[in-house]
């Protein structure tokens, strides 16, 4: 059998962070070197001699976590959410500098989940109208979601390719929050709520009909997966890819 991969988890006594680690720990190709949270340096990660390195962090400390990866020759595989498109053109520009290492940005882990918005995407040109919905745990920093983010970007996106006029609201009076947030048109409402884990709708609407493509994580080992997949993967993949769907043939 080949050596295993030496794998460090960055906010490891997180949410996320602590089902990585057990879910790392369960993996025979993989060996857990390093389990590091907010206290800890992270010359501990280097010292840990960590081929790839999980972060699942909070998004004020995503991007200084990676670029030192980086420039340590670390791979990186990334659920934190934060990575808008200045964050991402920083981090492309020092992969630059680093030819041979390896960064994914995922903002789900979930195969269910990226497989509809990789659907959403796909619809996104039929329909008049459309709109989406994230629903969340109470205990999330950051609204709307990652998901919800990517998937937003991808539907307009296909909608301006394919010369689709924004989807109609004739809404001229609204109290603050009312109609959600805009995300390049698309609108995007944020529902926070005990008991929920991860979820999202995805609403289209045309002339007596509705498509709605949902995703519900009801538990975090929903991500482990693609957190794994993602590990074994990044090495072979050097420079940015965004999304797991990088990692996977979605056409077959
Ligand atoms: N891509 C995906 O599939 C998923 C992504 N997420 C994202 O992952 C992130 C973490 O989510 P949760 O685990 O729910 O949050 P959490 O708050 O439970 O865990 C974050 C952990 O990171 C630690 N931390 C903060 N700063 C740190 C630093 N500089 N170095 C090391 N550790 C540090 C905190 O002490 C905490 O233990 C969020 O951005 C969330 O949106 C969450 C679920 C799935
Ligand atoms: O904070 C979470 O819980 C999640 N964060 C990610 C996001 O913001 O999209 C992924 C998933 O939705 C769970």
């Amino acid at each position: 059998m080949t050596h295993a991969i030496p794998v460090a988890v960055l906010g490891a006594s997180g949410r996320m962070g602590s089902e990585a680690v057990r879910a790392i720990e369960a993996a025979e190709d993989l060996q857990l070197v390093a389990a590091l949270g907010r206290a800890d340096s992270l010359q501990d990660l280097v010292a840990s001699g960590a081929q790839v390195v999980v972060d699942l962090t909070v998004p004020d400390s995503t991007e200084q976590n990676v670029a030192f990866a980086v420039e340590h020759g670390i791979h990186a595989v990334v659920g934190t959410t934060g990575w808008d498109a200045e964050r991402l053109g920083r981090l492309g520009n020092l992969l630059d500098q680093h030819p041979g290492v390896g960064v994914l940005i995922a903002p789900n882990f979930a195969l269910g989940s990226v497989l509809a918005t990789a659907f959403a995407a796909r619809a996104a040109r039929y329909f008049e109208s459309v709109e989406l919905i994230e629903l969340h745990h109470p205990d999330k920093v950051d609204a709307p979601s990652g998901t919800a983010e990517r998937t937003a970007a991808l539907i307009a996106e296909a909608r301006r390719d394919a010369g689709v006029p924004a989807s109609p609201d004739a809404t001229r009076t609204a109290r603050d929050g009312a109609r959600g947030c805009d995300i390049d048109g698309v609108r995007v409402h944020s529902v926070r709520l005990r008991g929920l884990v991860a979820h999202q709708e995805v609403l289209f609407g045309g002339a007596g009909e509705q498509l709605t493509i949902r995703h519900d994580s009801f538990h975090r080992e929903s991500f482990m997966p693609g957190v794994l997949l993602g590990v074994r993967e990044v090495a072979g993949h050097p420079g940015l890819t965004v999304g797991l769907d990088g990692y996977l043939d979605l056409q077959a």
